[in-house]
């Protein structure tokens, strides 16, 4: 569905006064991919990572300096029209409807824009007005929406002509957790349902780990990772905690396969990696009685935090 092949885009700019001289940026440095079709991929970076960039070339607003892009079989920057047909988009920065207008009339100049027909249309509109609750304000002017309210227009809009592709970049951006969870229960299921495969660019973690099963990770415009986030947690994470409050403070808390982080009174803290939280409770339970206990994930928004700023990936690439 998506090809990208040693793709490079330079950007150059004039720096300094009289003796200003070209500097040239290259935001996508020979980056390499495939998605196929029905996948859901996560596409993250930090800052200034390329992937802004990578998403224009291949939603056809800016032409790469080399490389192969094909998508749906097309060239994103070539036959821009028929391309367009294929592909929906929702940027979470800005809308692609018109401010001055009701959502409803919005999405019927859409219908014109994109040649829907007009039973398709109809069948479209009522899907989405029940799945997005558009309903309440169908008739309001697109300026008037709230920011979760216009993210959900704009998803309706880019689906309307049935694409079976959709690029998202942070479409969660600044909403609450009830829109956000909406969002994402609505791009799931467009995915189950109607086999859209999405790409996702986001710098919420949780809408990847609730989403997408492959997370691509670029830096310096090039590739860094390319699997399960998970994966990367395994690796790269910290470690687990067993919290447990035993009966009474235990006379010698050590147990062997876990670290000791804190003894307070009768509350004992675990840090562990390798063993399993079965083998561990089991270990803890034998030592001695016990009141209470849980298990903490480690974070994995501050592993990937920890990813980017110690540049971990870059190290073995
Ligand atoms: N129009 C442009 N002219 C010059 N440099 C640009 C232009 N667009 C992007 N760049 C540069 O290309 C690099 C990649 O930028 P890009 O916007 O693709 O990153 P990003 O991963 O989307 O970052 P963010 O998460 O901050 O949105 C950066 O160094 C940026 O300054």
């Amino acid at each position: 569905m998506i090809r990208v092949s040693h793709l490079v885009k330079t950007f150059s700019r004039r720096q300094g006064g009289l003796f200003s001289r070209s500097v040239q940026t290259r935001a996508i440095d020979d980056l390499s991919f495939t998605v196929a079709a029905g996948e859901m991929v996560g596409y993250l970076g930090p800052n200034g990572a390329g992937k802004s960039t990578t998403i224009k070339v291949l939603t056809g607003l800016l032409v790469p300096t080399s490389g192969e892009v094909q998508v749906n079989g097309l060239v994103p920057w070539q036959e821009r029209r028929r391309y367009v047909a294929g592909i929906g988009a929702v940027f979470g920065q800005r809308t692609t409807l018109w401010w001055d207008l009701p959502v409803a009339e919005s999405l019927a100049l859409l219908q014109h824009v994109y040649r829907i027909p007009a039973a398709r249309y109809r069948q479209n509109l009522a899907a989405f007005t029940e799945l997005l609750e558009l309903g309440p304000f169908l008739q309001t002017p697109v300026r008037s929406l709230s920011l979760g309210q216009r993210m959900r227009a704009d998803l309706a809009a880019a689906l309307l002509h049935d694409p079976p592709l959709l690029f998202l970049d942070e479409p969660t951006i600044g909403l609450d957790v009830v829109a956000r969870e909406r969002i994402r229960e609505f791009v799931r299921e467009v995915n189950r349902e109607r086999g859209v495969t999405v790409l996702l660019t986001t710098h919420d973690l949780s809408d990847v780990q609730r989403l997408c099963p492959r997370v691509m990770i670029i830096d310096g415009g090039r590739r860094l990772y390319d699997g399960a986030l998970e994966e990367l947690q395994r690796r790269f994470g910290g470690e687990r905690q067993l919290v447990v409050d035993y009966q009474e403070p235990p006379l010698r808390p050590e147990v062997e396969g876990a670290t000791l982080l804190s003894v307070d009174g009768p509350r004992v803290v675990y840090g562990f990696r390798d063993l399993g939280a079965a083998e561990l409770i089991a270990r803890v339970t034998r030592q001695a009685a016990v009141r209470d206990l849980r298990v903490l994930e480690p974070d994995i928004e501050a592993t990937v935090r920890t990813i980017y700023e110690q540049r971990l990936l870059h190290r073995e690439h």
